[in-house]
């Protein structure tokens, strides 16, 4: 791959990147139209998704605390971007030496007592364990904040897509569990939920919403037997929607984005906070009642109550029926 080329599935046509955010960790591109007749808008204009990609190549995709950080930060931009209603996330490859890498979770080397530590000063990736551990920066705590990103992935209303590239392991696996949908390369996606032979537990989304996909023995044989599943079985499964070929991942994805932000933005935000409000208790009820209080402003009636406050009248709601 040369260095210009983001990934093998990458296709620069299709993406600018999202300037002004100084990453090591990620890629964020945007996507553009590659002209009105393949798009429907004018070629070079920015179309309604982005792409964020993990880029620790040598590692699988192993996440660091900084790596954390800019995931975080490109999915709030995200978030936040009124005309982008998806999201690809992905892993950039294939490694020269090693091949194919979605996300393997925390990186294990710079993990201490108290979570993933940050670097003082600048390492190589190819540096050693003991560099690595010498390189850690003792005056900041240890992160476990990959689950800070999981509720961003969980609660923003946008539709974050999945393109499972190369290995999901660990906290990576439960990346891809917590996506709203996930497509996976039939070539070179695998799976295998590692926590536990490396002493950790993501006893939260990755494993109970883990079990609302695949049912709970299967969570649990994933879990306890932590044995490698493929492209196919985790479509079989229900752990991603669809497996396809490698050199077809990423257009699933982005044929997926264009489906989905042709849709009505409201009717894709209540579903999404709808299909987490059971699970998710009052914080889901709160995200899911905060958009209907939100509906509810737009409504004469609404207007009709606050109208009457500022003008220090009593409301009239005589015009409004008792609906049913
Ligand atoms: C993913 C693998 C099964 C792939 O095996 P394979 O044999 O194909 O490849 P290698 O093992 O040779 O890997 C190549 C190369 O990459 C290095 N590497 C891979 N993964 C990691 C990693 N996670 N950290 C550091 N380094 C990694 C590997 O060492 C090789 O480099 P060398 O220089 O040594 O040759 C296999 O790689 C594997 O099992 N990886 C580890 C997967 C894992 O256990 N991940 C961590 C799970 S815990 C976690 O992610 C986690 C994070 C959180 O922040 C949490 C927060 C709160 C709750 C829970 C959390 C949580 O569980």
């Amino acid at each position: 791959m040369s260095s210009c080329a983001v990934s093998d599935t990458f296709d620069p046509a299709r993406w600018r990147e999202v300037e002004g955010f100084g990453l090591t960790d990620v890629t964020y591109h945007r996507a553009i139209s590659r002209g009105e007749d393949l798009d429907g808008r004018p070629a070079g204009a920015d179309l309604p998704w982005v792409r964020i990609a993990i880029d620790r190549q040598g590692l699988r995709n192993a996440f660091r605390p900084l790596t954390v950080d800019e995931l975080y930060r490109c999915l709030d931009h995200a978030r936040m971007s009124g005309d982008v209603g998806a999201v690809i996330l992905t892993g950039n490859n294939p490694d020269p030496n090693l091949g194919y890498g979605f996300c393997s979770g925390g990186d294990q080397r710079i993990r201490g007592r108290d979570g993933y530590r940050y670097e003082a000063r600048d390492t190589a990736e190819g540096d050693d364990a003991a560099t690595r551990r010498e390189a850690i920066d003792p005056a900041r705590a240890g992160r476990l904040h990959i689950l800070e990103v999981q509720r961003l992935i969980r609660s923003m209303p946008k539709v974050v897509i999945a393109a499972v590239s190369g290995w999901a392991a660990g906290g990576g696996h439960s990346l891809n569990v917590v996506c709203d949908l996930s497509v996976a390369s039939r070539e070179h996606a695998q799976f295998m939920q590692t926590d536990a032979n490396v002493g950790s537990f993501d006893a939260g989304y990755g494993s109970a919403l883990l079990a609302r996909q695949v049912g709970d023995k299967r969570a649990r044989e994933i879990f306890f037997l932590a044995r490698r599943y493929d492209a196919d079985q985790a479509a079989d499964w229900g752990v991603v929607n669809e497996a396809v070929p490698h050199p077809e991942l990423e257009d699933r994805a982005i044929e997926w984005a264009q489906i989905v932000t042709a849709k009505s933005p409201t009717a894709i935000r209540m579903l999404k906070f709808g299909f987490n409000l059971a699970d998710d208790g009052l914080v889901g009820q709160q995200i899911f009642a905060g958009e209907a209080t939100r509906l509810a402003y737009g409504t004469d009636e609404a207007a009709e109550g606050r109208e009457a406050f500022v003008e220090h009248r009593r409301p009239d709601f005589t015009a409004f029926p008792y609906a049913f």
